[in-house]
């Protein structure tokens, strides 16, 4: 059985049904849990059958999964009907899946650069339009397309990660597909957003680094820490519920004021004996 959610009330997404990608692991699985617990449906979808079973295990029998490779069109066809078919609807797509390797940029290759806009972009787009044309749009039983939302991750900081060009290219991307689409698709009541995720300390984060940039990758947070899994779930359960239906075409950075980050402050050289920032003498 899994936790009562800490924040929310236990019905807040009773009767929804949301699409999870990516979530058999890290971010993916603490939103499925966190909408579990508010009472939502939830279908995970990933490439390997055994995270995913683990996040079934875990969240109890409100949670369904089924294999899905986001960049293959006619895999995200067949797990999109396969929803339909289970549960008749999709008021929420949470685009989670994704990522990509850390290398400099004059060192990726072009089949490299495509990879990873292949996940984040084509993949994203993939599940969005399979999702929109085939729940969102169509008629309910009132003659009108049902509607629903869509939320992107991307990445914070929005002026690049060193070595994540193509990442950072694609998640600009996103972010823009989210704005574009909440103006097109608004006339089907649909809402696109997108959540900015600075650095949380999943096991993929972090373990897949060089584990220097690991190390530190929290200093360079203003806040001082790495964002914890459920301080995204959580944001994502408010998107999903009647309190984000106001959220259309947005970016919600969420990352502890990473984005204006500009370097360690105090920075080298500006600090007083007992390390404290400087402060100009006021004029006599
Ligand atoms: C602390 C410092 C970093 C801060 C960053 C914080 C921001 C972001 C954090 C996160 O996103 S954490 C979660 C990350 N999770 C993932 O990345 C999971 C998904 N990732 C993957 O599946 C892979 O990493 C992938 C590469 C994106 C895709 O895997 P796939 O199996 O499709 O590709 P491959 O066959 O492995 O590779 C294809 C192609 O890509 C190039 N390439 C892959 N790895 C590297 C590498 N390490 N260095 C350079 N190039 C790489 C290469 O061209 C590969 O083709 P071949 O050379 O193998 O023919
Ligand atoms: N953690 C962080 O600091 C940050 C994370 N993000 C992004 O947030 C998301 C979740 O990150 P996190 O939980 O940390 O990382 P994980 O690597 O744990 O999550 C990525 C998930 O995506 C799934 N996935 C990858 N490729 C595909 C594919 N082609 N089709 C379907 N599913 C796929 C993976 O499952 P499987 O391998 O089984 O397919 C995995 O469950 C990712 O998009 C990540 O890039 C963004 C900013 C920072």
């Amino acid at each position: 059985m899994v936790a009562p959610s800490r924040i929310f009330a236990p019905d807040l997404l009773a009767g929804q049904v949301i699409v999870v990608s990516g979530g058999g692991t890290g971010l993916g699985r603490a939103a499925a849990l966190e909408l579990v617990a508010l009472g939502a449906e939830v279908v995970v979808c990933g490439r390997r059958p055994e995270p995913l079973e683990e996040t079934v295990a875990l969240a109890g029998e409100r949670c369904r999964a089924r294999v899905c490779d986001i960049r293959e069109e006619d895999d995200v066809a067949a797990f999109v009907d396969w929803t339909l078919e289970q549960h008749g609807r999709i008021d929420t797509l949470l685009n989670n899946a994704g990522g990509q390797f850390l290398a400099p940029a004059e060192s990726i290759t072009p089949k490299g650069f495509r990879t990873v806009t292949r996940l984040n972009l084509d993949g994203t787009w993939l599940m969005t339009h399979a999702v929109a044309t085939k729940a969102f749009i169509p008629a309910g039983e009132d003659g009108r397309a049902r509607g629903g939302k869509v939320i992107s991750v991307t990445l914070s900081p929005h002026n690049g990660l060193p070595g994540m060009v193509h990442s950072s290219a694609a998640r600009a991307g996103v972010e823009t597909m989210m704005a574009e689409l909440s103006t097109e698709w608004a006339r089907f009541g649909i809402r696109c957003n997108a959540i900015a995720a600075g650095q949380f300390g999943t096991e993929v984060f972090m373990t897949k680094y060089p584990q220097e940039m690991v190390a530190a990758a929290a200093g360079q947070v203003p806040l001082g820490r790495l964002g914890r899994p459920e301080e995204f779930a959580w944001l994502v359960a408010y998107l999903a519920s009647p309190a984000g239906d106001w959220f259309s075409g947005a970016t919600l950075t969420l990352d502890g004021g990473r984005d204006h980050h500009v370097g360690p402050w105090p920075i080298e050289g500006s600090r007083d004996a007992e390390g404290r920032p400087l402060q100009e003498a006021r004029r006599a």
